[in-house]
């Protein structure tokens, strides 16, 4: 799309082929030590404190937490709309803190941001919108007008550039924002709970808009979300942070899939999917006849591959049923629980050897209701 080519930054076209992308430094970030810590009449407040991370370029990068664990302190830090307290922040290898006023301008032009309530001025156009940073920095009129079309086309919106934000959903409110953070051409674009104010339906289509311009402009990522499914749907990495501090990091599909810290565990508890009340009111720690079934946790953690027929034969005539199924594929790994009725007799040695993990959930004297 010449659109979409033409709005590239450091004039890339297209996709960044994987070769490239090894040697490309432009849209990184650094922490290191980074500490922030908010100082007003009630006291002081610790945000963050020795927080030591590696944003690379062309990612998709996800932060979660808790409510008040310091994600948009972080995430407001990259751009400086916050100056950490103590450690290194650095944009592409420089240290951002001793940037003059003109460095700062440049620096917000490099990394785009876009938020949770679109932040559009309601008396002005969709187009005089998006064109806002372009005029602040001066750029001639008829090139204004090429990158704002440009913009436009990008995010889907070309033919609404005289409409005023009041007319527009929420989901078209939020292309504005993207199409005003893209216009600058930013190696970077920081989004703060950009879909949370949107349905699933929308959210889904500005995901997808968030990966198609990450692949298509090798722009770097970085987005704060409390929505577990974001980051399984269009993030390669994330960090969790728990009370200012870093609980783990990793791809997502391992996080994910083996989370190590309780906070972790906390966060993924919305997408985990517990015993049907059915069986779970019946569950007891031990058989009593030999009709009851064994009900068996088998846990993706992205190593294993759920193999039915291997199941099947190793299962073999005995009774197999599937309770619960909850598999997902993240970055091409399984990650999930199958949860079977089995015969308390069935080879579980066997059974270990197809899964991550194994668990015996309890005995009930039947699956089939
Ligand atoms: N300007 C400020 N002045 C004082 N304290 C602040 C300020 N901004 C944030 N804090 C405090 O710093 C801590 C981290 O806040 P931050 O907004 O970074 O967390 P968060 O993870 O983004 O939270 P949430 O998910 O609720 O938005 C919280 O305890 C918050 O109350």
């Amino acid at each position: 799309m010449a659109g979409a080519s033409a709005i590239l930054p450091r004039g890339a076209v297209g996709a960044i082929p994987a070769a490239a992308e090894a040697v490309r430094t432009a849209g990184t970030v650094r922490l290191e030590g980074l500490g922030k810590t908010y100082r007003s009449a009630a006291g002081e407040v610790q945000a963050l404190q020795g927080i030591d991370l590696d944003i690379r370029a062309g990612e998709i990068f996800g932060i979660i937490g808790r409510s008040g664990a310091g994600k948009s302190s972080l995430l407001r830090v990259i751009n400086r709309l916050e100056q950490p307290t103590s450690g290194r922040v650095l944009v592409d290898g420089q240290d951002i803190a001793g940037i003059n006023e003109a460095g700062l301008v440049a620096l917000r032009r490099r990394v785009g941001m876009i938020f949770q309530h679109f932040n559009l001025l309601s008396a002005k156009t969709v187009r005089e919108n998006v064109a806002l940073p372009l005029r602040v920095a001066g750029v001639p009129t008829a090139e204004i007008a090429q990158r704002v079309d440009q913009a436009l086309e990008l995010v889907g919106l070309t033919g609404k550039g005289g409409t005023y934000p009041s007319r527009l959903s929420g989901g078209q409110k939020q292309r504005v924002g993207i199409a005003r953070a893209l216009v600058s051409r930013p190696e970077i674009l920081l989004c703060d709970e950009a879909t949370s104010a949107l349905d699933p339906e929308t959210t889904g289509a500005i995901l997808r808009l968030l990966k198609d311009i990450n692949r298509r402009l090798g722009l770097t990522v970085v987005l704060i979300t409390h929505e577990m499914s974001v980051i399984r749907e269009i993030c390669d990495r994330v960090v969790v942070l728990e009370r200012g501090e870093l609980a783990e990091q990793g791809p997502v599909w391992q996080v994910f899939g083996a989370p190590r810290h309780a906070a972790t565990r906390a966060l993924l508890q919305p997408l985990q999917h517990s015993l049907p009340e059915d069986l779970a009111d019946r569950l007891r720690d031990n058989p009593r006849d030999p009709q009851d079934q064994m009900l068996v946790e088998l846990g993706f953690a992205g190593k294993a591959v759920p193999d039915l027929a291997r199941l099947a034969a190793i299962v073999g005539p005995g009774p197999l049923r599937l309770v619960l199924s909850q598999i997902d594929r993240i970055q091409g790994h399984a990650i999930g629980q199958l949860v079977l009725a089995l015969a308390p007799s069935a080879p579980l040695e066997q059974l270990a050897g197809l899964a991550d993990s194994t668990r015996i959930i309890g005995y009930v004297d039947s699956a089939d209701g």
